[in-house]
């Protein structure tokens, strides 16, 4: 059986005093696609940036481990430079710093955390223009302010971008489908099924079942109020798609 990358064990998260996380358990091996589904407030977000280590979210009980390690004492920073890849669902905008700087010092950095040679300009450059193929961009974006000006699916290309570059251990796609055309739907989603490995998983976050036709996840769990409800095969977002969220409650 493949090796467990991670292990999410009865965890509660909270933002001030308000609890949304309410006991998340989630376990996912190397070479795993994860669809998370469920209705809007239910957590699946908050989930995401608290595996991520975002700092406004406080861990009330629980454990997260990566590769068997807890990493809930481990700073954000280093959390990506060992391999845990977030896509947001509204990717920021980062004035003055070009799109390529940015993706070559974030590179570099996960390069001299695993203690491999950093990049020059030069070599990145070679690299980075192999990479903007697979999620279908044009080399003008790598010379543009990062995700400035860019539009909804530019934004979402670019974080496919990183997430091809970084080759994270496990990389979250919060709404990465949302704003995607039906066209750029199809290349991000080539994009990120070329980038599923079996030593690496994928979790993608999703309001929409045609996501899943393109990118086939071995699990779907649905989230409602800060718990994972239900877990099943594709076959369960489509029935979603048919019965809605209540269909959930009521089986
Ligand atoms: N920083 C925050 N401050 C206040 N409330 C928050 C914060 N982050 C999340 N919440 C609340 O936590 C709940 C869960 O939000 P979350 O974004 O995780 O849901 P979601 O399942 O991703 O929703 P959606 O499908 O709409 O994106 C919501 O009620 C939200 O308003």
């Amino acid at each position: 059986m493949s090796q467990t990358i991670l292990e999410i064990k009865d965890l509660y998260a909270s933002v001030g005093e308000t609890t949304i996380l309410k006991g998340v358990n989630l376990s996912i091996r190397a070479g795993e696609i994860h669809a998370i589904m469920g209705p809007n407030g239910s957590g699946k977000s908050t989930l995401s940036k608290v595996i991520a280590g975002h700092p406004a979210y406080s861990l009330i009980s629980g454990d997260i481990l990566f590769f068997g390690q807890s990493i809930l004492e481990i700073e954000p920073d280093e959390r990506a430079k060992a391999g845990i890849f977030l896509a947001f669902q509204y990717p920021v905008e980062i004035p003055g710093v070009s799109n390529s700087d940015f993706l070559r010092i974030a590179l570099n950095a996960r390069r001299k955390f695993q203690g491999l040679s950093e990049f020059s300009p030069l070599e990145f450059f070679q690299l980075i223009t192999e990479k903007i193929d697979l999620v279908g961009m044009q080399e003008s974006f790598l010379t543009r302010n990062v995700n400035e000006g860019f539009s909804g699916g530019e934004k979402k290309r670019n974080e496919i971008l990183q997430m091809a570059l970084l080759d994270s251990k496990i990389s979250i796609l919060d709404e990465t489908d949302s704003g995607l055309d039906i066209d750029a739907l199809r290349v991000v989603a080539k994009g990120i099924n070329t980038l599923a490995k079996s030593t690496n998983s994928i979790i993608l976050i999703t309001h929409y079942q045609r996501l899943l036709d393109y990118i086939i996840p071995d699990f779907v769990h649905i989230m409602s109020n800060g718990q994972i409800v239900k877990t099943g095969s594709v076959t369960l977002a489509q029935d979603l798609e048919k019965h809605g969220y209540d269909w959930i409650t009521q089986t």
